[in-house]
């Protein structure tokens, strides 16, 4: 039976770091790292997650900074609020909560937000850099992955990965990172062909395609490290009239036949996404002030 690698110890012990570093800052510099959240418009699932992302920005000594905007917002209007943010000596970290309304085109707005500032590492300039193994800010759910992999399995150099999906949030730049950390990446996705086969290879597979339990436990090598970023919700009648439940991209049931390891859903990389947000603000709030994040005592 697989292990379970657990993200909401793994995402609580990172926060407990992360409050000290921020304590330290504090004390040393008088610097308090300010996280600014957007969210335009009242997607339920959005909602949970900046709430969540202001308490724990609080949490860990941090300052947080949300600003909710109606539905109907329109983009210029979003431009201006990111100006200003980019502009605000208070703010460190710049998040602009996906998705956006229809009318609002999301790459105009994540163009627009100061590289510097970009805690969510999506700007094209913070993409470049990762693809061309320079520093910048490196998307939070592909940078908590590649956290639980090095923790589980050490050194990666020599495996072969299997990345199956190709997003700019997660695929892209999480291939990057298993590329930079000396392992031969294929990236996969739902056109490609002869899929279980390519996935049969990998000592690392990762899941982030967005299908509900598209990944079949004999769909794994046995003994491989499997990575689930799926969050998928799935009408789940078993616990009442229009009671719904979440399920990764992997078949867990059958994956834990056979993987060595695998991270469920919920409870995997989920809580890493916001832990490293918070990582990812630190990092920011000590290049914007000219220190060296990694300075700062990581017990
Ligand atoms: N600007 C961004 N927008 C979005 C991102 C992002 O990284 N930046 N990612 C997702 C949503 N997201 C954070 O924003 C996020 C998703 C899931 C979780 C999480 O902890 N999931 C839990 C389950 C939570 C639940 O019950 O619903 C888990 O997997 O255990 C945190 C953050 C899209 N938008």
């Amino acid at each position: 039976m697989a292990q379970l690698i657990d993200g909401k110890t793994f995402a609580a012990n990172l926060r407990r770091t992360i409050a000290g570093q921020v304590a330290q800052l504090n004390r040393g510099h008088g610097i308090t790292p300010g996280l600014a959240v957007v969210l335009v418009g009242n997607d339920p699932a959005s909602e949970v997650y900046v709430r969540n992302k202001g308490r724990q920005t609080i949490e860990v000594g941090m300052q947080s900074f949300e600003h909710r905007l109606p539905q109907n917002t329109d983009e210029a209007q979003v431009l201006d609020l990111v100006a200003r943010l980019n502009a605000d000596p208070n703010v460190h970290g710049i998040l602009v909560q996906l998705p956006l309304p229809d009318q609002i085109n999301s790459a105009h707005v994540l163009a627009a937000i100061d590289p510097k500032k970009d805690v969510d590492g999506f700007h094209v300039i913070n993409a470049g850099l990762l693809a061309t193994g320079g520093k910048g800010l490196v998307p939070c759910t592909p940078l908590g992955c590649m956290m639980m992999l090095h923790d589980h399995l050490g050194d990666l150099s020599g495996l072969d990965a299997v990345v199956v999906g190709r997003s700019n949030i997660v695929g892209k730049p999480l291939a990057h990172l298993l590329l930079a950390a000396n392992c031969t990446v294929t990236i996969a996705h739902s056109r490609s062909r002869d899929l279980p086969d390519i996935c049969r290879k990998a000592d690392i597979l990762v899941a982030a395609v967005g299908r509900p339990r598209m990944i079949k436990g004999d769909w794994i090598k046995p003994g491989a490290t499997v990575i689930d970023v799926g969050i998928n919700r799935i009408p789940a009648p078993e616990k009442g009239e229009g009671k719904s439940r979440l399920v990764g991209d992997v078949d867990l049931a059958s994956a834990q036949k056979h993987a060595g390891a695998i991270t469920p859903v919920p409870g995997g990389v989920g809580p890493m996404t916001i832990a490293c947000l918070l990582a990812n603000t630190l990092t920011a709030t000590c290049r914007i002030h000219g220190l060296d994040p990694s300075d700062l005592d990581a017990r």
